[in-house]
Parts: structure tokens; sequence; C-alpha cells
């Protein structure tokens, strides 16, 4: 059996070895185990996971692959103004739906998640989004699907998946974006935070607290540290968002485990700046494509 699902999970499994768990809670992918091209060896993880993340439903998961609807950070659109920082869909249940691929190549689980009462009271649009995780023998396919099934109004949102990848954060490089414009959060006054600054780094690191937001998302990212080198090949998204929180801001997320921000860096694609707005029986599609060296 290539997959395993429990009231709470889903797990798929790779004949050569790989594996992703994936929660219904947020649709948060929790781990994805991949070896090394051409190398002996068992999987490895690939994604970071905080030992303080809580994954009992409680609370938005830290780490894995968190999905962020409709709004990312505060909300700013009035149809967002109850919702919580980055949206709704990663605090969650989403329903399984199907098996949509199970062959060589890989396996594929479908995921949904539609309004329900506990959504209504925060949020009144209609919606229906569909998450597709593929996993092969050196990839996983991460897709999001946005569609607006209202017969007659725009549905305005943004969306993105919170990748944080499993590396030595001090060591990472990420190319390319030298040229590309972006937005600085860790500035201080508001007037700062939306200036837009062009990246003059031909290879981007996150020695200190960064949180950017690149405009232009190149269709390929690479993330390569000593020893390690992974890719993202991306489609749909418009922005990059680049978080590592170092010390000065990991050390007051209550979730964090000691020194966590040494272990990872959050390479985000995105559709962040404005809003996607999604006309009557339209679809968006984001795809993420990780893809181990
Ligand atoms: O603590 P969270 O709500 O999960 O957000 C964690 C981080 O997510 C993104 O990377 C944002 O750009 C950051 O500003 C934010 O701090």
């Amino acid at each position: 059996m290539p997959y395993e699902k429990t009231d709470d999970k889903v797990v798929l499994k790779h004949p050569k070895g790989a594996s992703v768990v994936i929660l219904l809670f947020g649709a948060t992918i929790v781990s994805w185990k991949a070896s090394d091209r051409g190398q002996l060896g068992s999987p490895t993880e690939r994604l970071f996971l905080s030992s303080k993340a809580a994954l009992d439903g409680s609370k938005a998961v830290r780490g894995g692959i968190p999905v962020v609807f409709p709004c990312f950070g505060p909300p700013e659109h009035p149809d967002h103004s109850k919702l919580p920082q980055h949206g709704f869909a990663r605090n969650k249940i989403w329903a399984f739906d199907s098996i949509v691929m199970d062959n060589d190549a890989g396996v594929s689980v479908r995921l949904i998640l539609q309004p329900n009462p506990t959504i209504t009271k925060l949020y009144t649009k209609n919606f229906h989004l569909v998450y597709v995780v593929t996993l092969a023998e050196h990839e996983l396919s991460t897709d999001i699907h946005v569609l607006n099934p209202a017969s007659s109004e725009t549905l305005d949102f943004q969306a993105l998946l919170h990748t944080y990848i499993r590396a030595p954060a001090n060591e990472v490089s990420i190319t390319p974006l030298l040229g590309k414009r972006y937005v600085d959060k860790t500035e201080n006054s508001p007037e700062a935070r939306s200036t837009l600054k062009e990246e003059g780094r031909s290879a981007v690191d996150v020695r200190t607290f960064t949180d950017s937001v690149y405009e232009d998302t190149p269709p390929e990212i690479n993330v390569s540290w000593p020893g390690g080198d992974l890719a993202l090949k991306l489609s749909g998204f418009t922005t990059l968002t680049i978080w590592n929180p170092q010390e000065e801001a990991g050390s007051k997320i209550g979730d964090m485990e000691e020194k966590g921000w040494e272990r990872f860096v959050c390479v985000e694609p995105g559709y962040v700046r404005g809003f996607k707005q999604l006309g009557p029986g339209e679809t968006w599609i984001g795809q993420q494509v990780l893809v181990v060296a």
C-alpha cells in the first residue's frame, strides 16, 4: 500500500523509500524524507519541524509546510478583518478527497477545504481549496488550487506555502534573486517596511534576522549549503518570501525549539503583494516542486 490514512493524517510512501506525512489539520506537511540522488542510504528529513510544535490541532504547526490563505501576515483586506495572521487554512481540518495518482512515478493525494461553520463565522466569502501533494523518489510537489464558486462576486485573496527547509541557516545561499525588488519587513517604520529595495547580492543569506518579500519570483530557486542543495520549481506564484528570525525574533516565538532558527530557512512562494482577484467560476493554481539535487 503506497499510502496510509488515519483520522488525523495521510502518509504517502514511495517504493524507493521517500515518504511524506500530511496532517489533515491545516493540510500541513510535517515530514518529507527523501534520499540524495545516486546515493545509497536511508532517506533523510528535508523539512524542519520544531520539537515544540503543537501537532494536536490547538495551533498552527511551527514547521513543515503550513498553507497560508486567504491573507498573509496581519489581515489588511476588509473581507479578512476577523481573521488571524496568515488566515485560516493552516488552522482548519481539511478533508481527504482521493488518491489521484499511484504508479511507479509517484503517489498523489488530494485534500480539500470548503466553507464550514467554524470558518463562516470569521469569513463569509465562498471558496473551494484543493491541495494536491505528489511524492516522487526525489521530489515533492505541492499544488494549491483556489476556486471561486460564487456566481457573481470576486474572490480577493493571498496564498502562500510556508516551506521550512531543514538547513544550517547560517550557511545557506539562496539564488537567483540579484536585482529583484523586495520589501524588508524587518524595518522599523511602516514607511520603511513598504519601501521597495533592490537585491544587490548574487546569493542571499539569512545570517541576520530576515523577513523579505521579493516580487517577480523566478521559476526556479536554489537553496544550497555545504553538503546540501534543494531546488524549488515554481509556477503561478508571484512573490517569494525569505524568513529566518535568528535569535533576535526567534527567541520570542513560544513554539520555537531551543535555537531552532539555526536549523531552517523559510522559502515561501506566494501571491502576497496585493490580492489575487478571482472572478466567478475561475481557478488559480500555485505549484511548488521541491527537488533534491
Ligand atoms: O509566527 P507565524 O504566524 O507562523 O509567522 C511566521 C513568519 O511568517 C512569514 O515568514 C512572515 O513573513 C513573517 O513576518 C512571520 O513572522
